[in-house]
């Protein structure tokens, strides 16, 4: 996934001090240890070492040390870190101590799908609000969400205070739909469209490709390829979440 930064990140902007500014990479790293650290939390573990946590989200173990001592998290030595401490303190920094609006932005094959699926509530996030222009797709219902017309979009967001927008419709109407999200107060967009979004400062935008991810895949196995082509060659594994 990535990101296009447009102007001061709100939370940045006006920063009161006690929030850290925290580099990006450890900002996409955060969701995984919260997924592992939720884990282990259902699992009975109260505790869990630094080389414990970081293989449970994919990670090396001196990087995580880093990324949660910019929370101003150590952990205790010989003990580790406090599971649920973690949990409150990651879920504090991503804001996850609110359940966020989404709004959902095209209802055709890949916005039934997110709309239809369940587990973005369990992980700080409601969707509240279904839009399409087609009228065909308008009034029918999806997870106990009806589909509304486009038009409705503006009155929704103020109303229902949503402020993450997702973009699921054709690359030729993404533009004109961020422009709408942003006119009616949205400040953060999930991109799925093919296309760069222009958007006004205060407004981030994240970009999700599956295509880039399976071309990144396809230059690794083009390099393994060559690299095992040459005598002796060896290759080593490489994992990275998408997303980061
Ligand atoms: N990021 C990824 O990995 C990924 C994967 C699959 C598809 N996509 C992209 O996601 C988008 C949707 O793909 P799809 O297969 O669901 O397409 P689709 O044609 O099935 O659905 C698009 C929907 O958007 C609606 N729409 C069109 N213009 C609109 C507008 N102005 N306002 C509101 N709704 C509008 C259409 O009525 C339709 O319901 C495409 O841009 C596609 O390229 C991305």
């Amino acid at each position: 996934m990535s990101q296009q930064r447009q102007g001061n990140t709100p939370g940045n902007a006006g920063a009161v001090p006690a929030f850290p500014d925290l580099p990006e990479a450890t900002i996409a790293r955060l969701p995984e240890y919260l997924r592992a650290l939720h884990h282990l939390a259902e699992s009975g573990s109260e505790t869990v070492s630094s080389e414990g946590l970081a293989t449970a989200a994919g990670v090396n173990s001196a990087k995580l040390r880093k990324d949660l001592s910019h929370l101003g998290s150590y952990g205790t030595r010989g003990v580790g870190y406090d599971v649920a401490l973690l949990i409150d303190q990651i879920e504090y920094i991503l804001g996850l101590d609110q359940r966020r609006a989404v709004a959902l932005v095209g209802v055709g094959n890949l916005g039934h799908a997110l709309a239809g699926y369940d587990g973005f509530a369990s992980r700080g996030f409601r969707i509240v609000g279904l839009f399409d222009a087609d009228v065909e797709r308008v009034g029918k219902t999806i997870n106990g969400l009806p589909v509304r017309h486009i038009d409705e979009l503006g009155r929704a967001v103020v109303e229902e205070g949503i402020t993450i927008g997702v973009i699921a419709t054709p690359a030729g109407a993404a533009q004109g739909v961020a422009d709408e999200l942003v006119a009616a107060g949205v400040t953060s967009i999930l991109n799925f469209a093919p296309c760069v979004l222009s958007v006004p400062a205060g407004v981030d935008v994240r970009k999700v490709d599956l295509a880039i991810e399976l071309q990144i895949l396809s230059f690794h196995e083009h390099r393994k390829a060559s690299l095992t082509a040459l005598p002796g060659g060896r290759v080593g594994g490489n994992q990275e979440a998408v997303g980061s």
